[in-house]
């Protein structure tokens, strides 16, 4: 069974004058990364509302279609259900702070006190996070006076303090910097080995082709294509449909086109050491 299911979903925004989605289906199955990707406008953020409930919840509107998580229809789950079922970093980092904690340690611990943790486990869970996203310099913070980038990590500590099986991350390295956009891959490989299901909008497509296992791009609301990363981002289709390729295989591609010839084409630096070894191109 799959843990996240969309069949034919379609959904309009009470004032949109088009549909923000149309006709969407795809599958994730347990312990993979999917890659949202397409350009902007393209219906990604929609897709992470259906999945999180806040369509039709927060967003009026009736979307058509069916999202399941775990095999149930996401209209059957309560509120405190979703919350968590599905961890969701937003965008914007900026709207995710609850604006009520007064420093950085009880906002990561903000989503654990609705959730009757008892005292001592929340403060090793929440020390762990700070651990884990390096905000031991910042844990005394106030979390408005933080920058763009270290809001980021908190927003993003914040939702898997919750441990929740679902995690949705809506351009989480945007604001951050090359060290820190690494760390936060290396934190989605850890969630995809701890059998986490991640949704992932990003735009850094080398990254995106190393660390996820399925792609979905989108275009005008519509899925243009879909499938394992490894097929889709190195199909030369991809940039019809106003996607990008990794930049090792755009090389290839145009070494192929240059050539004549027909070899496989790498996804990565590493896959490309792989096929081709020292000799190289
Ligand atoms: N609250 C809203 N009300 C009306 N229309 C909206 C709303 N939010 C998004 N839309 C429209 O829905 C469509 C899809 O938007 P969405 O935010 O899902 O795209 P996206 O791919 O996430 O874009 P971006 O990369 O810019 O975040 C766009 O045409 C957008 O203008």
């Amino acid at each position: 069974m799959s843990v996240i299911s969309l069949e034919h979903v379609g959904y309009r925004y009470p004032l949109g004058r088009e549909d923000a989605v149309r006709d969407v289906s795809f599958q994730v199955e347990q312990g993979q990364v999917c890659a949202l990707l397409g350009a902007n406008g393209s219906g990604k953020t929609t897709i992470c509302n259906l999945i999180r409930g806040f369509i039709p919840r927060f967003y009026r509107g009736e979307p058509t279609g069916l999202v399941q998580l775990a095999g149930r229809p996401v209209e059957q789950y309560d509120d405190a259900e979703l919350t968590e079922t599905v961890g969701y970093s937003f965008q914007n980092p900026f709207t995710q702070m609850s604006g009520v904690k007064d420093n950085v340690r009880e906002e990561i611990a903000y989503a654990l006190e609705n959730l009757g943790i008892e005292r001592e486990a929340m403060a090793a869970r929440v020390d762990a996070m700070i651990e884990l996203l390096h905000l031991g310099d910042i844990a005394d913070a106030n979390p408005l006076e933080l920058s763009g980038g270290q809001r980021q990590r908190v927003a993003i500590a914040a939702v898997l303090v919750t441990d929740p099986p679902i995690v949705v991350l809506d351009e989480p390295t945007s604001q951050l910097d090359p060290q820190s956009t690494e760390d936060v891959f290396n934190i989605i490989a850890l969630l995809k080995r701890q059998g986490k299901t991640v949704i992932l909008v990003e735009h850094k497509i080398d990254l995106v082709a190393r660390y996820s296992d399925l792609v979905i791009l989108m275009e005008g609301g519509r899925v243009a294509m879909s499938g394992p990363a490894r097929r889709v981002l190195t199909d030369p289709q991809v940039l019809d449909h106003g996607g990008q390729l990794p930049e090792v295989t755009r090389f290839f591609l145009e070494r192929n086109k240059k050539l004549g010839l027909n070899d496989p084409v790498p996804l990565s630096v590493e896959d490309a050491i792989e096929r081709y070894g020292r000799k190289g191109a």
